[in-house]
Formats: C-alpha cells, sequence, structure tokens
C-alpha cells in the first residue's frame, strides 16, 4: 500500500488512528469525513450514530473505502450475538466488538458468525475484538463492581478468555498494553480508545495515555474522538497526532 503524503512523517502505510465519530448530527460527521482520506485514519461507528442513521451511515463509509470499524459492543446470549455480528459482517465492516465478560461460548459463535457471514458475503471478516475492562472505568468504579482493585490483573483474564475463544484481539487501556503485550500472542490486536494528546481534556476517561506512549507501549489501533472532533481543526488535530506517532 502507498505511503500517503499527509503521512510523510509517519512510518505506516495508513494511520493506526481510528476517528470515533459520535455525532448526532449527520452533515457535520459528513463535511468531516469529506476532508479525510483513508489513509490518514479509520473511522468508529459507535452507538449513537448507529442508533440515529443506522447501517446507511455504515454503507456510505464502507463506500468510501473507510476501514470501518463497528464498535456497538455486542454482550448478549450466543446466539443473538452470533446474528448482530453476522449482519456487521455482510456491511462489509473492518472490525466490530463484542465484551468479553459475555463469555466463551458468546465470544466463539461471534467468531464462526464472522467467518461465515465472509464466505456468504464475499467480503474479508471483521476483524473480531473484545472490550475488557472500558477506559472510563477507575479503581473507584471498578472496585465497586468486582470487588477488588486490580484492574491490569482483570483486563489481562479477559484478554486471554477472548484469546482462547478466537478473538483476534481486545479493546483496552494503552495503560494495560505493555503487560498483554508480553502475555498474548504477537498477532493479537490491540485497540486502545482513552486516548489524549498532551494538555488536552479526559472528558470521562479515566485509563489515559497520549498517541505516542501508546505507540510505543505496543498498541495496533488508537481509538481517538473528541480531541478530534471538537477541535477547531479536526484535520490539523489529526495531522498533528499521525506526526506525533513517528
Ligand atoms: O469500544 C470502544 O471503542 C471503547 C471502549 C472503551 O473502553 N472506551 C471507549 O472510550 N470506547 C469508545 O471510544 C471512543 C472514545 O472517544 P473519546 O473519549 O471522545 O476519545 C468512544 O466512542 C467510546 O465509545
Amino acid at each position: 500500500m502507498s505511503q500517503s503524503s499527509n503521512l510523510s512523517s509517519l512510518s505506516y502505510a495508513k494511520s493506526p488512528v481510528v476517528i470515533a465519530l459520535d455525532f448526532d448530527d449527520i452533515d457535520r460527521a459528513k463535511s468531516l469525513v469529506n476532508q479525510l482520506s483513508p489513509e490518514q485514519c479509520r473511522l468508529k461507528v459507535g452507538k449513537e450514530m448507529f442508533t440515529l442513521f443506522g447501517p446507511d451511515w455504515v454503507r456510505y463509509l464502507v463506500e468510501r473505502d473507510f476501514d470501518v470499524f463497528l464498535d456497538l459492543k455486542f454482550h448478549d446470549i450466543p446466539n443473538t450475538v452470533a446474528k448482530a455480528v453476522s449482519a456487521a459482517a455482510k456491511l462489509g465492516v473492518w472490525m466490530t466488538n463484542v465484551h468479553a465478560c459475555g463469555g466463551q461460548d458468546m465470544i466463539q459463535a461471534a467468531k464462526e458468525a464472522a467467518h461465515s457471514s465472509q464466505s456468504q458475503a464475499g467480503v474479508s471478516p471483521p476483524i473480531l475484538t473484545a472490550v475488557t475492562v472500558l477506559t472510563s472505568m477507575d479503581e473507584r468504579q471498578f472496585s465497586a463492581i468486582y470487588q477488588s482493585n486490580d484492574i491490569a490483573a482483570k483486563v489481562l483474564e479477559l484478554a486471554l478468555l477472548a484469546q482462547n475463544s478466537g478473538a483476534d484481539g481486545v479493546v483496552c487501556s494503552a495503560k494495560e498494553a505493555v503487560m498483554l503485550r508480553e502475555r498474548v500472542n504477537k498477532n493479537f490486536c490491540l485497540v486502545t480508545p482513552g486516548i489524549r494528546p498532551a494538555g488536552s481534556a479526559l472528558d470521562d476517561q479515566k485509563r489515559v495515555m497520549t498517541p505516542n506512549q501508546a505507540i510505543q507501549a505496543g498498541v495496533d489501533y488508537l481509538v481517538i474522538g473528541r480531541p478530534i472532533t471538537n477541535a477547531p481543526s479536526p484535520v490539523e488535530a489529526l495531522a498533528q497526532i499521525n506526526a506525533s506517532l513517528t
């Protein structure tokens, strides 16, 4: 794949930045997308835009050759999740996700659905990632659910469960990336939201790192929303982040 001139200082053929398109206004989202290229970033459609604008919005982005991460964090009985993942795969998305705490049977069913839909629809199967512990969780919130302060241990436990159940990777915080890189398979993919360039607002994120720190820690894909979408110039904010990854 050729390297875009906008990425001349970046050693990737395609940026590892995944922009979280969390907009309630489709025209604002389209106006941003129309200023971006698939080499500069991938795009994430989450619960807000999918609920408002549905699969047509996903198709709009896929048709423009963007790698689309459909982030609906499925967590249900295996049959229901398998059917949802199958529907996502048929949209041609590049990545989709489930909650790791849905368990082994659910993750396995999701993986099988991704692969069988691929052969039916003639498209590449989506990368299946499993969410470990949300990046908005700090120790106080975590301990109220799990009666433990050890977030890293739970992330590892869920990552190993996900890997052993056939997931291609996990969604975690970049703070857990060094630890996970030592324990999971080399090609197991680490996707990290909770990315904040130095000096930007944390918003509701708790376990954060800068884009460069995350890459140094061994992360594969950086999910970044508000620091780009709320910037005075989102295109310039993205360019600065890409340039910081060298
Ligand atoms: O699965 C996700 O993408 C996700 C998992 C997680 O643990 N934390 C998290 O923030 N996300 C998503 O990543 C995006 C982060 O957006 P910003 O906080 O605006 O950068 C949001 O769309 C979240 O839904």
